[in-house]
């Protein structure tokens, strides 16, 4: 069954609504400042897109880091008060992440477009743009700040706009990470053509609950599905030890999508090489 969370003019119930919400009037100014023809005009001098899936498929940690420049988030506040994004991107790539992730939205998580654009000048991985997309308009928003992937969350969005906004991040040159909290998602997006990248989100976002065995749980049930369409799998949030990552590894995740951990320690470069401590 396919079914959108927010209905416009109802109250929001959980802050993952809020988030929507306030998103859909946000997107809604956006256009007016830059139509889309306007935006679509400058696609010709964006950045060239760099490949987010080799790049995860092809590091030699496994699972591989996709480092996250995370300021703040609405279930922890600030993460970092001496934020620096663009130091900070250069130390997860000294570190050996794979790739990074780059949280765009400003009123919940004080992350801009301008770090992207900012970011992606001064490093070589490839960038996810983390952003609550609702809207086509986000996707070539991001593609011309420098994304060479985009998230999509499934608990936010009907199986046609996964599967429209799919076919637009492909067609821009990008790779779609698909994310899913619930089996019923899994299922939801597993029945969806041309999917490749699928993350489970350990983060229950409606709650904040954070539990990794969310992963083990999600990836052991649909195991055959999931290598028969050789979706290459990611595990997100409430990761912090070698340990965790060796688990989530073991269940079938070939990357981690990792924030607070490494955020919040003085030496970002050396907290990525410590999660790689068990190989
Ligand atoms: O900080 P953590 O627990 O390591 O989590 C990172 C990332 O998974 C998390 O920020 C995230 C996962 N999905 C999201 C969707 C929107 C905003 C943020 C997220």
């Amino acid at each position: 069954m396919s079914y959108s969370v927010t209905t416009v003019g109802v109250r929001p119930r959980h802050i993952l609504e809020e988030i929507v919400w306030h998103k859909r009037q946000e997107v809604a100014q956006m256009r007016q400042e830059l139509p889309l023809a306007s935006l679509q005009q400058q696609l010709s001098t964006a950045p060239a897109v760099r490949n987010f899936l080799t790049a995860l498929q092809e590091n030699s940690h496994v699972p591989s880091i996709i480092a996250e420049v995370k300021k703040a988030s609405p279930s922890r506040g600030v993460l970092r008060a001496d934020f620096e994004p663009i130091a900070i991107a250069q130390a997860y790539e000294r570190g050996g992440a794979a790739c990074l992730s780059v949280l765009t939205d400003s009123k919940f998580f004080q992350g801009s477009f301008d770090n992207l654009r900012n970011i992606r000048q001064k490093v070589a991985i490839p960038l996810l743009c983390k952003e609550f997309v609702i809207d086509i308009y986000q996707i070539y928003y991001a593609r011309v700040a420098g994304a060479d992937a985009v998230l999509l969350i499934a608990a936010i969005l009907t199986d046609e706009e996964i599967q429209d906004f799919t076919r637009v991040i492909h067609d821009l040159g990008m790779k779609a990470l698909v994310e899913v909290h619930t089996l019923g998602e899994l299922d939801r997006v597993l029945k969806l053509d041309n999917i490749r990248l699928i993350g489970i989100n350990n983060r229950n976002l409606e709650d904040f609950t954070l539990d990794i065995k969310t992963t083990q749980a999600l990836a052991e049930q649909r195991r055959s599905q999931l290598q028969s369409y050789g979706i290459t799998l990611v595990s997100e949030s409430g990761l912090y030890t070698p340990a965790d990552l060796s688990f989530v590894a073991e269940v079938g995740a070939r990357a981690v999508l990792v924030g607070e951990s490494l955020i919040k320690q003085a030496d970002v470069e050396k907290g990525v090489r410590s999660l790689f401590a068990n190989g």
